[in-house]
């Protein structure tokens, strides 16, 4: 098994879990549950540089700790000062560990940021998890699930009024998975079995995704170079973890490079 089958493994049975534990649960009582949504989409279209979604991550397995103590809502609060345009919060404990309580504690402090719930997504149940603890958007990995179990979760997602965000890696998850609900598209450049990153996979499939949808970026990202090169090929988010987290101040590490790519938007547009 690789590192994804692993956790999605193990995923289905946490779910599986949680079904039978919260048996009689009724998520739409949550107060957070009825809240008008946030659309993320919409904020990167209108921004005219690169937009950052910023993430809160304090571990992952291809790099053990990050920032094991980070405390959520101070973190977040200081990404969305900096200039995030939406913030993603990992909640899998296992492998990452998030945990639902992180989620809950960034919504509050950011109640005007969209926010992506950052989780291995295998069941409907999620997805109303999902928008009890408030978020915006939910990530649909086209790795770990059927081209029919993409549409399916991502219908589903949009009746919720929760935006997708679906993840591939190649041109053929691209062509299996892309469907009309979903939202936004990312391209993960960290290679799953490797864990190493190459920007370059977001620039070959840059043509290749419609620009119906928005164009994220995600993993490895950490100079102003490789994101404004990707800018100019269409992408409008940078999804950005351990660049920030793995520094002592996660936010001020955001400010910097948000300061350095407007500088140079500016720039370009008052030449042009
Ligand atoms: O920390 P990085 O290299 O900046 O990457 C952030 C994000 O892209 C990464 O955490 C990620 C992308 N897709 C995922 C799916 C599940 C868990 C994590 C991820």
């Amino acid at each position: 098994m690789n590192i994804l089958e692993k956790i999605v493994a193990h995923k289905r049975s946490e779910v599986a879990a949680s079904k039978v534990a919260k048996h009689q649960r009724d998520f739409e009582k949550d107060t957070l549950f009825s809240r008008p949504t946030l659309s993320l989409a919409h904020a990167l279209r209108q921004t005219p540089a690169p937009g950052i979604i910023a993430e809160f991550k304090r571990q992952s397995p291809s790099k053990g700790i990050i920032n094991a103590h980070a405390r959520p809502e101070v973190v977040t609060a200081g990404f969305t000062a900096g200039g995030a345009k939406g913030l993603s919060v990992l909640t899998d404990t296992e492998f990452f560990g998030g945990t639902f309580d992180d989620f809950s504690k960034a919504r509050a402090a950011n109640p005007h940021t969209p926010m992506l719930r950052k989780d291995f997504m295998v069941d409907e149940y999620q997805l109303f998890e999902a928008k009890s603890l408030g978020a915006d958007v939910i990530l649909l990995i086209a790795a770990c699930l059927s081209p029919q179990e993409v549409q399916t979760l991502a219908r589903k997602a949009h009746e919720l009024k929760l935006e997708v965000l679906l993840e591939v890696h190649n041109a053929e998850e691209l062509r299996e998975c892309l469907c009309e609900d979903v939202d936004m598209v990312g391209v993960n450049n960290r290679n799953l079995k490797t864990f190493s990153t190459f920007t370059e996979t977001s620039l070959e499939l840059a043509e290749t995704i419609p620009d119906t949808f928005v164009k994220i970026s995600e993993s490895g990202l950490k100079d102003t170079e490789t994101i404004l090169n990707l800018f100019q090929h269409g992408y409008q988010g940078f999804l950005i973890g351990e660049t920030f987290m793995k520094t002592s101040d996660p936010a001020v590490a955001l400010e910097h490079l948000q300061n350095t790519l407007s500088l140079s938007t500016n720039h370009k547009s008052s030449f042009v």
